[in-house]
Parts: structure tokens; C-alpha cells; sequence
């Protein structure tokens, strides 16, 4: 069922999950029963996510002070009023949604390769022995275009390509006027980010995850923080509630608020703030009767890019916490590594004894 290796990574037999759904549906292979302590409980630690108005962020201060709080405090919030048209939103959950309901041979004609990460499959799996996620992703590279692999671009369904394009493209502003916004919640210049990270990589990741017969075993996504520098996050209309952020030591649902996009703050941007702003781990989980969909965008740096925490923000109280590196070589590192909580940023962080 996997694609001919053309790596020497030896993953092993994986189970499409949607096919075992069709075929199997009660049946939880073992490679995707969980470890106890890794297995989702139930209880549900619900606190509101903060909500960011984009339209008030133009006008000034107030909301970017609240964007601040909500970076430094939560690293996840959601927008609204974002000014990305409602039709597009739906128009891209539609190809989404439709591409995954293709019959698997026509998906797998745009199969993932082991160890790498664009098309269709399950990214990150490097063994035979790790845990599987209950979920089906495909991905593209978008920007700079380089990054384009014009072969796992589907033909099928109807306007998937023309609509990915659309909407990258205004998520891309988004991603620009978000960081303009938040370098500004800093006290630093609005551009300050967009000239660090030059000409920004973009992809985009789709998600599903089929209903599971005992979500209480398995984990959908495995928690993990992301190597961007932000993620925007669309959660698919009627989709059951299925994202958590570790927060306080407790995992808290994303509730989905209508129309709304869900934003955090990755691994790139805790580097340049030097810690201030965090990147959050976070996982996805299943539920026993609904399937869930999720849209996710990376803006991450140019991979020629050198980085470090940004020198207006390392003082006497604030010593530098991160090495500096080329963040191609980072790239390649989160991309070589299974998701494990925020274990890839290690390769950044300059050893101290303080708890961070
Ligand atoms: O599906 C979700 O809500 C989580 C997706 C995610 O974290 C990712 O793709 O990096
Ligand atoms: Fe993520």
C-alpha cells in the first residue's frame, strides 16, 4: 500500500485509515494503540482560545496589544474579520474534502515517498516500530515555487489546483500583516519579519481524519510544535472537535469558532523573539461517529536564511537562548525527525539550567 522506497527508510505496512474504515471498521491495527500515557482522556479542559478581531488591528493599538497577550501567553489564537471571503473558505474545504473521498488508487497516484513530506500518506513515519496517526494528509510546496512538485498536483476533483492557488495566495497576506502585526506588539518596525525571513516558504497541508470506533487508543496528530514561523489553521465546517494545545500542563480543545482562522506561533518565531513568544505543542484526537478535516498553512523563512534571536530582544534579563543557524539545516532537521512535542527545537536552544 506504500509508495516503492526509493530511501532506505524502512516504514513498514501502513494502513490508509479510510480504507481500513471502509473495509475493517472495527478493527485499531496495533501500530496505531498508543502507549497509555499517550492516550487521549476525555476530560476536557475547556478555557476560551483568544479571539483577535484583524479588523481592529488596523486601528491601532488596543488589538495589538492584544495580539502580544495572546502570543506570549497562549502562542495560539483565532482570527476573525480576517478578511478572507467566506466563499473561498468553503471552496477550499470542498476540494479538500472531495480529493480525500477519491478512491485510493486515483490518491496514491500522488503518493508521499517515505521521509518525505509533499502529497498524499502519512508524513514523519521513519520506523517500523512508531505509533501511526489515525489521519490521511496530503500536502503541497507552494512558495517560492521551486519547491513545486508540478507531479503530485491532482487532476482530480475539478478546480483542486486553480482554488489551492486562490487561497494560498491570500493566506500569504494574511501570514505578511500578521507578523507585521506582531513585530509590532513587540515594539520593533512592521517589516522587521518579513526582511528576516526574505522570500518566505509556504506549503499547504491537508488533513482528514476519519471517525475512529475508539478514539480513547489513538491520536490523530501527534503533539508536536511547528518549524514555521506562524501556521494558519482552517477547521472544516461540521468537523467534529478534534484540535488540542498543551496549555498549564492540561490539553485544551479548540473550540471552532464559525469562519474563523486558527493561528500559532512555530518554532521559527520563539527562536527570533528569543523565547518571548513560544511555539505550543499540540495534537489532534478522533471521535467515534464524525470525521474532521483541517487546512493548515506553514510561513516559514527562505531556507538561505540565517537566524537567531533578534538582538533587541536579548538584555541582561533576557540572556539569548538560542543558537544562531541556517534555517535550511533546520528544516531538513524537523523534517528528518517523527513528531515528538517540541523535542525537534532542541537543536537550537543554547543549554542553560533555567526551566525553559
Ligand atoms: O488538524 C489539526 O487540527 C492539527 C494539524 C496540525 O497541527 C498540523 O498539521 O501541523
Ligand atoms: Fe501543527
Amino acid at each position: 500500500m506504500a509508495p516503492v522506497p526509493i530511501s532506505p527508510i524502512k516504514v513498514g505496512h501502513i494502513d490508509d485509515v479510510q480504507e481500513l474504515r471502509k473495509h475493517r471498521p472495527t478493527v485499531i491495527p496495533e501500530r496505531f494503540v498508543r502507549d497509555i500515557t499517550e492516550r487521549p482522556v476525555t476530560a476536557c479542559f475547556t478555557r476560551d482560545v483568544p479571539v483577535i478581531d484583524f479588523s481592529e488591528l488596523m486601528k491601532g493599538e488596543k488589538e495589538i496589544s492584544r495580539l502580544g497577550d495572546a502570543c506570549e501567553k497562549w502562542g495560539f489564537f483565532q482570527v476573525v474579520n480576517h478578511g478572507i471571503g467566506l466563499d473561498l473558505l468553503e471552496r477550499i474545504e470542498k476540494v479538500g474534502m472531495e480529493f480525500f473521498m477519491l478512491p485510493l488508487d486515483e490518491k496514491q497516484k500522488y503518493a508521499m515517498a517515505p521521509g518525505t513530506v509533499q502529497g498524499y500518506g502519512q508524513a514523519f513515519v521513519f520506523s517500523e516500530e512508531q505509533k501511526l496517526d489515525w489521519c490521511n494528509m496530503f500536502a503541497l510546496g507552494l512558495e517560492p515555487r521551486f519547491i513545486r512538485n508540478p507531479k503530485l498536483w491532482p487532476k482530480r476533483p475539478d478546480h483542486f489546483s486553480e482554488t489551492v492557488e486562490a487561497y494560498s495566495a491570500e493566506i500569504r497576506k494574511l501570514c505578511e500583516n500578521l507578523l507585521k502585526y506582531i513585530a509590532m506588539s513587540l515594539g520593533l518596525k512592521g517589516s522587521v519579519f518579513e526582511e528576516m525571513l526574505e522570500s518566505a516558504v509556504q506549503a499547504v497541508r491537508m488533513n482528514y481524519y476519519p471517525p475512529c470506533p475508539r478514539p480513547d487508543l489513538v491520536l490523530g496528530l501527534s503533539p508536536h510544535s511547528d518549524g514555521s514561523a506562524i501556521t494558519v489553521l482552517q477547521q472544516g465546517k461540521g468537523s467534529s472537535v478534534g484540535l488540542q494545545i498543551f496549555k498549564d500542563d492540561k490539553w485544551v480543545p479548540v473550540l471552532p469558532l464559525p469562519n474563523a482562522l486558527v493561528i500559532n506561533i512555530g518554532d521559527t518565531l520563539e527562536v527570533l523573539t528569543n523565547g518571548r513568544y513560544k511555539s505550543v505543542e499540540h495534537r489532534a484526537v478522533t471521535h467515534r461517529t464524525k470525521d474532521r478535516l483541517s487546512i493548515v498553512t506553514f510561513y516559514a523563512p527562505s531556507y538561505e536564511v540565517e537566524l537567531g534571536p533578534m538582538p533587541e530582544l536579548v538584555d541582561e534579563d533576557n540572556p539569548c537562548r538560542y543558537k544562531r543557524y541556517n534555517h535550511g539545516e533546520y528544516n531538513k532537521h524537523y523534517l528528518a525527525n517523527k513528531l515528538e512535542g517540541k523535542k525537534r527545537l532542541e537543536f537550537a536552544k543554547i543549554q542553560s539550567n533555567s526551566s525553559d
